[in-house]
This record gives C-alpha cells, sequence and structure tokens, in this order.
C-alpha cells in the first residue's frame, strides 16, 4: 500500500491502462472488462482490474497533469511490478490534418514540463513510445479501420494557453500533431524503470478549427481507443 494506493501487490495485472479521468476508469471498467473489481479508491482516482478476452487486466486513473500522473506511475511500477503501461487520453488538436474523434498514437512526446528536464543537464530528453506497443497499435487500427496518426505529441503543463494555439510557437510547424498533458512523463518513468508505455488519445478540440466533440459524447467516443489499447494490453 501507498499513500496514493490501497491496492495490495498482486491486484493489479501487469498491464495497465491509463485514463486521467477517473470517471474513465470506472467507466472502462464497467462497460468493457468482465469482473471487474475496484483495487483502489483513495481520494476516488479509482482503479480496478478484470479480464478481457479472458486476459486479466487493469485500468488506474491518473488524474490530470504529470505530477498527478507520476505518483501513479511510480507507485505502479516500483510497488506493484507493472510492465506494460498504456495511456488512454483526450487531446487537443494542432494540425487540420487530424480531425476530432481521430486516434493519435504518440510516438514521442514533447514537452514545456520541467518534471522530465529535471535529470538530464545540458540533454533534452526526448521521451519516446515502446516500439513494439506502438506497431502492435499501428498495426491493429489499421486492420480495424480506425482513423489514426502516429507522431509527436505535446504533454503541456498549461492547459489555458493565455496565447492560445499561438503559445505552442514553432511546435506544429516540426509535426507536433496533438497536446495533452501527461505522455512525457510516461515515457519518462517507463524509460528509467525499464517498463514498455504508450499513450494512445482521441482527439476531442481542434485548437486550428475550433471543432469539439461535445462534452456529453465524450465518454462514447473513445470506444475505438479502449477496444484498442485493451488488445495491445493483453497481447504486450
Ligand atoms: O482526458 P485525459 O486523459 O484526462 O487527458 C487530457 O484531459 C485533461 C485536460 O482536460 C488532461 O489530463 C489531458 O491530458
Ligand atoms: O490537454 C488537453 C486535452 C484536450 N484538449 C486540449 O486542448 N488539451
Amino acid at each position: 500500500m501507498t499513500p496514493h494506493n490501497h491496492a495490495i501487490k498482486g491486484d493489479y495485472a501487469d498491464a495497465v491502462l491509463l485514463p486521467g479521468d477517473p470517471l474513465r476508469a470506472k467507466w472502462i471498467a464497467e462497460t468493457f472488462l468482465d469482473e471487474a473489481k475496484l483495487v483502489n479508491s483513495v481520494r476516488n482516482c479509482l482503479g480496478y482490474t478484470g479480464t478481457w478476452k479472458g486476459k486479466r487486466v487493469s485500468v488506474q486513473a491518473t488524474g490530470m497533469g504529470q505530477p498527478s500522473l507520476s505518483i501513479y506511475v511510480h507507485e505502479l511500477i516500483n510497488t506493484y511490478g507493472l510492465k506494460t503501461l498504456i495511456r488512454v487520453g483526450t487531446c487537443g488538436g494542432l494540425n487540420a490534418r487530424v480531425k476530432v474523434r481521430d486516434l493519435i498514437l504518440a510516438q514521442a512526446a514533447s514537452t514545456d514540463s520541467a518534471i522530465v528536464r529535471d535529470r538530464f543537464g545540458p540533454y533534452n530528453f526526448a521521451p519516446i513510445a515502446d516500439f513494439g506497443l506502438l506497431r502492435a497499435a499501428a498495426e491493429k487500427a489499421e486492420a480495424a479501420g480506425m482513423r489514426y496518426h502516429a507522431g509527436n505529441m505535446l504533454s503541456s503543463d498549461i492547459f489555458y494557453h493565455a496565447d492560445g494555439f499561438a503559445g505552442y510557437d514553432k511546435l506544429p510547424d516540426h509535426g507536433v500533431i496533438g497536446v495533452e498533458m501527461e505522455a512525457a512523463a510516461l515515457y519518462t518513468l517507463a524509460a528509467r524503470f525499464g517498463v514498455k508505455a504508450l499513450t494512445i488519445c482521441t482527439m476531442t478540440d481542434c485548437l486550428i478549427t475550433h471543432e469539439e466533440i461535445d462534452a456529453n459524447e465524450r465518454q462514447t467516443s473513445l470506444k475505438e481507443m479502449v477496444t484498442l489499447a485493451l488488445d495491445v494490453a493483453v497481447e504486450a
């Protein structure tokens, strides 16, 4: 047990889906998993373990932002021994080619966060997805006819950017296609502790065209992302 998690060792499967939103964790457990059991409710940051296609898998909410995700991920790896971590998030769009409801597989994650900059002195560490998970997700998305884009994500500490889209500066011109708030920290921790990680996001609001998914429809629009992530997780 930890200050943030009252699960005991063995309560989690080796692979976990990581939504930011605790209610998304509950929805995933109740909608997709068989025999889902609540394993953590500290701070209402809900975690469940159940089965998908007969294989054990967990889902644990991380809250919003890299400091919050880092706490849950650090403990999932170091206290509970998890080996495969797949974030299932929502993100904003930074490229008009990416339409709302499209999936972004975050091949890499750029960031403005000190949480990643912290340890690398003069070097700019490049947080990247596990290649095997990325390849599996891309192949499965392709086979299922899902609209997806693999590319560079921005994991920003700022949701309300004072300068709006302009605040992202040169990043969209350098191929950054989406913005969310956690992938870079997830990839950095996975690298540090030698486990596998991937971020899959559904694009919910485009910062260029201002097209967006209505708040009430957001959860149900995430079905493709969740089934894809579950398929990748149980085969990892
Ligand atoms: O939908 P989730 O997984 O929370 O992800 C995105 O949504 C939150 C901001 O609204 C941030 O956590 C961002 O990364
Ligand atoms: O972090 C996020 C998530 C969704 N949409 C955004 O613009 N930013």
